[in-house]
């Protein structure tokens, strides 16, 4: 596939390689980056223009009408560890602001205005302004990244580097380009650790005296991220302006509490024990997942308290999520039908012909079935022998969906209905699936709201989006999947039985692979050629591969397909190229069956289980039980020496062992295997 091409319109150069380096840090070197600073550029094999806003270059470079490649205007962020030289400026300092356009003079002097350097005498300057402002008398020269520009007369210059792009940006451009955002916790991690050092050297101010210095609190309160100090006996003596909307508190009733009271979930007690910052964490607070990160601070060895930084995930999480539904072409499209799904077994023959029946009906299915049977191959081809065929397939996996994104995904939002939504809104999955089939995988996982609202839905044929208050009417086929036992669940009412009964319309059971081995021949050679592999192998190993249980069933199978090509040497695959774990597995087993057999040959089955259990029960590793304790625990009416000879034969059978010192007997591990399989 091709490398997409961003194509990012600057002013200046150096920008250009500011914004260039930011790119390659966190997407690495497969997005390609074009510059106006070295055409030519052909606009048409551009996949996302990134445009720095501040300038006319858009309209001189892109012609609209012909260019369709989605324009991102970058929204750049302050280094605020460069911040820190303004501090040192006092009060009325003459300073000259200096940039490359006279709006984007204005637009910094506002800025450092807004962060709380409004007591300095700042005066924009750009070349670019019909009168220029009188410089000689000014103190110093600040700028992003364009010292070159300061005109001669000013002595000092403070570079504060060329404000590079930030996270909302950063996000928008994988969106577009369908980016995994692997690195994004990594990514915004970095970015919050940035505020690590100023947020220690503020709690210890804060905590000495309630000092805030007033420029430092206003860096702090411009951060996109929580911030909070909590002294030692567990008060909060410090929050920041985005702390106080995440958690829903004001800052004084934060001053007046306990931590406990407000923020229970926070890992703050381990902060008293700790030197290093902790590993991020994940916190649920007010229903609203924040990645935390704690800070001890300790001053001359003292403990003063921790920083905890936080950030409100649940949009970057949304924004995953929605990578994710694009970047799947099967999100709406079901690729397999009953041809693809391989297998002659009667077993198998018989599902998929249940299956078919049940494709004729427009009612709910619900498959079961162990991971990798291929409950999701079995939804898409009943949804394509069906007379939705040509509406959309639509899956959603509950597995690891925390409750909001499900909801949102769901359902849908309208536009504003949480920070992060957006413009315009959004269809939810219900939506999406109109005239279609919805798939819920893995809906054993679904929470216990989104049972309900799910159930809702089901009943009302219709949906009403996050924030919105218009009902829509859907028309939609359910399939649903799950490995878990939905019965047991409901015993534990773990899974509401009301929707359970909705789900089980059409109950349909993918045999596990170890129910239907003749199929294991079919799927092997599917899957070498699906992967175009050329393999034999040994007779022994066709033995071992037909004995083996497959507990991941057709994706374990295909797993192994995969092992064997890359271990393999040359086209033969013998036993020593087996997978370790199912060679163990198969060793394993086959001590047990040879340790049943030898038991089976020798008569008594149920004595040998029952004398079995009572020593699982009562042995333990390093204490067996005497014969005279063991004998009135069995039922089975046996004399002293009848239990010495069925022990005897136990030990040859590897099942038991006896001390030698009278130790009497326990049960081994192969033992409790065999009790198992009994
Ligand atoms: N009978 C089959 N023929 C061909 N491929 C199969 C068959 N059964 C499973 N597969 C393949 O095995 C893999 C797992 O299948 P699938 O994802 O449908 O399983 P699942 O039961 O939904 O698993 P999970 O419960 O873990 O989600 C897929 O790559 C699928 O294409």
């Amino acid at each position: 596939m091709k490398n997409p091409v961003i194509f990012v319109m600057t002013k200046e150069v150096s920008l250009y390689y500011t914004f260039r380096d930011k790119v390659k840090e966190i997407f690495g070197n497969h997005i390609q980056l074009r510059s106006n600073h070295f055409p030519p550029v052909d606009l048409k094999e551009v996949d996302l223009i990134l445009w720095s806003g501040a300038d006319e270059l858009y309209h001189d470079l892109v012609d609209s009408n012909t260019i369709k490649a989605p324009v991102i205007t970058a929204n750049r962020t302050v280094d605020f560890n460069k911040l820190e030289r303004l501090f040192q400026l006092k009060q009325g300092t003459r300073c000259l602001l200096v940039s490359n356009t006279e709006e984007g003079a204005y637009e910094s002097v506002d800025l450092l205005n807004r962060l709380g350097f409004d007591y300095l005498d700042i005066t924009p300057f750009s070349n670019d302004m019909e009168v220029l402002p009188e410089v000689t008398n000014m103190d110093v020269a600040i700028t992003y990244g364009l010292a070159h520009l300061v005109p001669d007369g000013v002595k000092q210059i403070i570079d504060l580097g060329n404000r590079s792009l930030d996270l909302s940006t950063l996000f928008e451009i994988a969106k577009e380009l369908n980016q995994d955002l692997e690195h994004a916790n990594h990514m915004t991690m970095d970015y919050v650790k940035n505020f690590v050092r100023i947020g220690k050297e503020l709690a210890a101010l804060a905590d000495e005296q309630r000092y805030i210095n007033s420029q430092l609190e206003a860096v702090l309160d411009a951060a996109q991220e929580g911030i909070i100090f909590v002294n030692s006996v567990g008060k909060i003596t410090l929050i920041n302006d985005q702390a106080s909307s995440i958690l829903g508190i004001s800052e004084k009733e934060a001053y007046s509490q306990h931590y406990t009271d407000i923020i229970p979930a926070f890992p703050i007690e381990e902060g008293s024990n700790r030197v290093q910052e902790t590993q991020e964490r994940m916190v649920r607070v007010n229903g609203r997942d924040l990645l935390t990160i704690l800070n001890p601070i300790t001053v001359s060895d003292k403990f003063l308290g921790s920083v905890v930084i936080f950030q409100d995930i649940s949009h970057v999480q949304r924004l995953e999520q929605e990578i994710r539904r694009r970047k799947s072409d099967a999100g709406l499209i079901a690729r397999y039908t009953f041809g693809d799904i391989m297998g002659m077994s009667d077993r198998l023959t018989e599902t998929k012909k249940m299956a078919k029946r049940m494709a004729g009906t427009d009612l709910s299915v619900l498959i079961t079935g162990e991971s990798g049977t291929g409950k999701e191959l079995f939804a898409q081809a009943i949804h394509q022998a069906s007379s939705r065929r040509n509406g959309p397939f639509v899956a959603v996996n509950f597995a690891g969906l925390t409750e909001s994104i499900a909801e949102s995904e769901l359902f849908g939002y309208e536009e504003g209905s949480f920070t992060g939504a957006r413009k315009g809104g959004r269809m939810g999955l219900f939506e999406l699936a109109q005239h279609g089939t919805l798939f819920l995988d893995e809906i054993g996982d679904a929470s216990e709201k989104i049972q309900a609202s799910i159930l809702r839905v089901l009943q009302e044929k219709q949906v009403m989006r996050v924030g919105g208050n218009k009902v829509i009417p859907v028309d939609i086929r359910i399939i649903a999947a799950t490995n878990k036992n939905l019965n047991r669940m409901m015993e534990n009412k773990g899974f509401r039985e009301d929707l359970f009964y909705r789900l089980n319309q059409l109950p349909l059971r993918i045999p596990a692979l170890r129910e239907r081995k003749e199929d294991i021949h079919s799927l092997i050679e599917y899957f070498l050629r699906k992967h175009s592999i050329t393999m034999n192998f040994t007779s022994k190993m066709v033995e071992e591969i037909e004995r083996y249980n497959w507990p991941g069933n057709a994706r374990e199978l295909e797993a192994f397909i995969h092992y064997l090509s890359v271990t393999v040497e040359g086209n033969e695959a013998d036993l020593d190229s087996m997978p370790p774990q199912m060679k163990e597995e198969l060793l394993g087993e086959s001590s047990t069956n040879r340790a049943i057999q030898y038991l089976e040959k020798k008569g008594d089955l149920p004595v040998y289980k029952e004398i079995l259990e009572c020593l699982a029960l009562h042995s333990t590793v390093n204490r067996g039980i005497g014969r005279a304790a063991l004998l009135p625990m069995i039922q089975t009416p046996l004399s002293d020496s009848q239990l010495r000879t069925k022990l005897q034969i136990l030990k040859e059978s590897k099942c038991v062992v006896t001390g030698v010192k009278k130790q009497g007997t326990r049960i081994t591990n192969l033992g409790l295997k065999v009790l198992e399989e009994l």
